[in-house]
């Protein structure tokens, strides 16, 4: 079946253009105008009035929570709030029960997502059998079995001999290693950032240093090995000076920062509330300072939700007890768009390479992230004028735990399509 959306706004050699976009056999066929005189009518027409028509972004940081915890989520409804969101593909993190840690069990994780996902899933693996042991996982097996990257995500590795090995197994089989950093001899327990704010509401403060030591550990063991060393929601300006040095060395080193922590610091957090409770914490004004200019300048690669869904039960109470995690799929582009582009601190082409044409090219995602004649016809169609407020029951993921709701925001999703399918409408939300 063709579908022809028309009039959409693409990007074209970084300026937006009015263009229709045929669709055939679930991929773009034709991009220009008056394509039905060329291919004959289409069966199904969307009209995109005038709106602006992105690659499908794509975020290779989200939990899904499924098989294991689907009170908090499930990978139908994580995908659902993914298209909600403008993504067409995701990254499923490894924190789930069981963890995808040999072959047999990242085989059946594919098969789940292939036959419950509204979105395309890309899979890791865990980095080390049970996600915390020092046991590594077979790496040419899990990548076999279709793993794209692998990842410990939830906790560091602790031990630079594990992490070594692990890098030099990644590296040997392709997969990209990406690093949730965190020393936990360094890590004393907080559930906020180290700092004025944390001792005014006398909370427990989690330091810098007990991520920017493992990035530093990291980037030697990278250099090392080889390996695409990736680090997981950068949060502090230390990490940030690393992997600056680390790339103008040459080494083989990217990272993602979450809409959270360029977005917020602890300075919003005024009163203990488990919202603004997530990890890596809202850090300080001044590592926010840096994570932007570290986005400016491209030390941060590329944008990645970290989508960490929890029960209402879960984030109730004192920050002391809550879940560490927040939502941020629903909301990424939206928040990102209009604190960087609507301000013109960015382009809009900045913004769409960050979360759509980046992440999928550092992931091998090959058939991700591009609006071209030839590629799967993974679109979204946003409206970027209009002003809308975020409002938790819009969204579609279970979690409602974002600290963006009540937030004003321009860059709402009207259609989002997978394969040349319409797998979000707004219309046809409730
Ligand atoms: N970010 C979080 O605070 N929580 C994540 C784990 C993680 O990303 O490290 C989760 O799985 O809930
Ligand atoms: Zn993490
Ligand atoms: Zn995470």
């Amino acid at each position: 079946m063709a579908t022809l959306i028309k009039n959409a706004q693409v990007l074209m050699d970084h300026q937006l253009v009015t263009n229709d976009i045929l669709i055939n056999d679930g991929h773009i066929q034709a991009i220009g105008h008056r394509l039905n005189e060329q291919y004959g009518a289409a069966e199904h027409v969307i009209c995109a009035d005038h709106h602006f028509v992105s690659p499908g972004l794509v975020d290779v940081h989200v939990h899904l929570r499924d098989p294991g915890q689907t009170a908090k989520e499930t990978i139908a409804t994580g995908t659902l709030a993914a298209a909600h969101g403008g993504f067409t593909t995701v990254g499923a993190m490894p924190n789930v029960d069981p963890v995808p840690d040999t072959p047999q069990k990242v085989a059946a994780m594919v098969a789940k997502n292939r036959e419950e996902a509204h979105v395309h899933v890309a899979q890791y693996a865990s980095i080390t059998k049970g996600r915390t042991s020092e046991e590594l996982v077979d790496f040419e097996g899990v990548k076999r079995a279709g793993a794209f990257a692998v990842s410990n995500d939830g906790s560091g590795v602790q031990t630079a001999g594990t992490m070594y090995q692990a890098m030099c197994g990644a590296a040997k089989a392709g997969l990209p290693l990406a690093a949730h950093v965190e020393d936990d001899s360094l890590y004393q327990g907080g559930v906020m950032n180290a700092g004025p704010v944390a001792e005014r509401l006398g909370l427990p403060g989690i330091n810098n240093v007990s991520e920017a030591a493992q990035v530093a550990r990291d980037v030697m063991l990278a250099e090392a090995s080889g390996v695409h060393y990736h680090v997981c929601h950068v949060s502090t300006a230390e990490s940030i000076r690393v992997i600056r040095d680390a790339k103008r060395a040459g080494i083989n080193v990217t990272c993602e920062a979450s809409p959270h922590h360029l977005l917020l610091t602890d300075e919003d957090i005024t009163m203990d509330n488990p919202m603004l409770k997530m990890n890596p914490p809202l850090r300080s004004p001044k590592d926010r300072a840096a994570l932007v200019a570290g986005l400016l300048d491209g030390t941060i690669d590329i944008i990645a939700t970290d989508h960490a869904p929890h029960t209402d039960a879960e984030k109730q109470g004192s920050m002391r007890t809550a879940a560490f995690g927040i939502t941020g799929i629903e909301t990424a582009f939206a928040t990102m768009y209009t604190t960087f582009v609507k301000t013109r601190l960015m382009s809009l082409d900045r913004l769409i390479e960050l979360m759509s044409t980046r992440p999928a090219q550092l992931f091998g995602l090959k058939a991700a992230g591009q609006l071209k004649v030839g590629a799967p016809a993974d679109l979204t169609i946003i409206d970027l004028d209009h002003e809308y407020e975020i409002k938790a029951e819009q969204m579609l993921s279970k979690g409602h735990n974002s600290p963006f709701i009540g937030w004003h925001v321009y860059g709402d999703v009207l259609m989002t399509l997978v394969d040349g399918q319409v797998v979000y409408g707004k219309d046809q939300q409730k």
